[in-house]
């Protein structure tokens, strides 16, 4: 047999039927309450059942607030999505973990949290930042409501293998510099559609040295680069990570589960359909300065002028980008008045994202004029920040320390950046009103979030 990719081994080990489009097993499928009303409707239209509750697992997250957790909620839409998804997931016998509970959290952070998410593994749900997953050695993708009501009647999916790609990242970064940098330099390099049709693997000495929280960064903004999904090959870290996980396997079972993970990788001379080698040598801190994540820059740097751009596309791209930013070719990214700074996410709202920042913000104070948002990943994280002391160095500092949840990433929950104002965020989408109407997202890294947060301009330390 021809030499294999990660992809294709764990793709073969699912293969249900089929050639071209196969019907795969699906080993995991998780559930939040965006995409899920319709799917459930369906099933209760047809008179069928959840195929596997024991491999459904669902959570509340886009819609929760995160300030008062008081129900009734105010918020009308947000009440009848909690409400519906409770209803359903009570009449269907699957898992769920709600509001104000201690399973609570981002749906993307609490399968890795709990051990779920394992190498090896297919797992799926309704939402395109499923990717993250993949940071385990999983093949791991967003689909959509009318495939949500297909898994969750036969845990399977009917889908075409997408197209292999290899990025391969040699060097070592700044110390400084964290895995959304090396996210967002990707994505700078290789465009937001560099990656399409494609599930990358992540490869090379910049991640072999990653932690598990940075290599779940990267692959979360694999999305944003168009890919389908990305991964990485389990390693010591990965196992590191898992062993003793509340449901991860345990004794002998996770003894034989490790040795066999041990050969979840790409054959040496696998062929890739596409592969790109990135130099990050050096790589310092990156931002965002237009609104999509490919429009990056150093955050030492400038504003880029479109003028210099040879493609007219990126180009005109630019040109809009910069309008609606309401920056200057050539300003100084230190120049940008920044108003509100997030750090939270499935991108960047884990422990190790929140050391990182009050490290930064440890003995300082937020800047004046600036609103400053701490909001972790799952209820588990806030717990075991507040155990850390973390939530002192935050609130010491003038930071809100929130509920978990999505947050200001997505501005569909009451946490809005106002029209027109920057942002300093470490999500990963600066799409056009992503963090609310007129809203100019920044996206950075959770140490760069802090120090702007503190010195109130785009910085990546104090000492800058
Ligand atoms: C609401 C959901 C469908 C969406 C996604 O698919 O990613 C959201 O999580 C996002 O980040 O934009
Ligand atoms: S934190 Fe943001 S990116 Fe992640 S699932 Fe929620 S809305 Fe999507």
């Amino acid at each position: 047999m021809a030499e294999r990719t990660l992809v294709e081994r764990i793709w073969a080990e699912h293969v249900i039927e089929g050639t071209g489009e196969e019907l795969i097993f699906i080993d995991m499928h998780l559930v939040h309450e965006i995409t899920s009303p319709q799917a459930f409707e369906g099933l209760r239209d047809t008179g069928r059942r959840v195929r596997r509750p024991d491999l459904t697992i669902a959570t509340a997250d886009h819609d929760v607030p995160t300030s008062s957790r008081q129900v009734p909620l105010a918020d009308e839409i947000g009440r009848r999505q909690l409400m519906l998804q409770i209803r359903n997931c009570r009449e269907f016998g699957v898992e769920l973990h709600p509001m104000n509970s201690l399973g609570q959290g981002i749906v993307h952070v609490i399968g890795p949290q709990m051990g779920l998410t394992l190498p090896g593994m297919t797992i799926v749900c309704g939402d395109s930042h499923t990717a993250t997953h993949g940071a385990f050695g999983a093949v791991a993708f967003g689909i959509g409501t009318s495939q949500v009501e297909h898994v969750l009647a036969t845990q399977t999916l009917r889908m075409a293998k997408p197209k292999s790609m290899l990025v391969r990242l040699d060097g070592t970064i700044s110390p400084q510099a964290t895995a959304k940098d090396v996210a967002l330099a990707v994505i700078r390099a290789i465009g937001t559609d560099g990656g399409t049709g494609h599930l990358i693997e992540f490869q090379g000495p910049v991640i072999d040295r990653m932690s598990m929280e940075g290599r779940m960064t990267l692959c979360n903004m694999a999305i944003e680069a168009g890919a389908r999904s990305g991964l990485i090959a389990p390693d010591e870290t990965t196992f590191a990570y898992l062993e003793g996980r509340e449901r991860a396997p345990q004794g002998a079972d996770w003894e034989r589960a490790r040795a066999e993970w041990s050969t979840y990788r790409s054959a040496p001379d696998a062929v890739f359909d596409t592969v790109v080698e990135l130099d990050l040598d050096g790589l310092g801190p990156q931002v965002t300065w237009g609104t999509n994540p490919g429009q990056t820059t150093d955050i030492d740097g400038a504003v880029p002028d479109p003028a210099a751009l040879a493609d007219p596309v990126a180009r005109e791209a630019a040109v809009r980008a910069l309008d609606y930013m309401g920056l200057r070719p050539g300003q100084r990214i230190a120049e940008i008045p920044i108003r509100t700074v997030f750090i939270g996410s499935c991108t960047n709202g884990r422990l190790e994202d929140l050391r990182a920042a009050a490290e930064v913000v440890k003995g300082h104070t937020v800047a004046d004029g600036i609103t400053a948002l701490v909001v972790p990943g799952s209820e588990k994280i806030k717990r075991q920040a507040e155990a850390e002391g973390l939530h002192e160095v935050f609130t010491a500092a003038g930071f809100q320390w929130r509920n978990p949840g999505c947050s200001m990433c997505i501005a569909m929950n009451g946490d809005v950046v106002e029209p027109g104002t920057h942002a300093a965020s470490t999500s990963n989408r600066n799409f056009e009103g992503r963090q609310g109407p007129g809203a100019r997202t920044h996206l950075v890294s959770p140490r760069s979030a802090a120090a702007t947060a503190i010195s109130g301009r785009l910085a990546a330390s104090l000492a800058d």
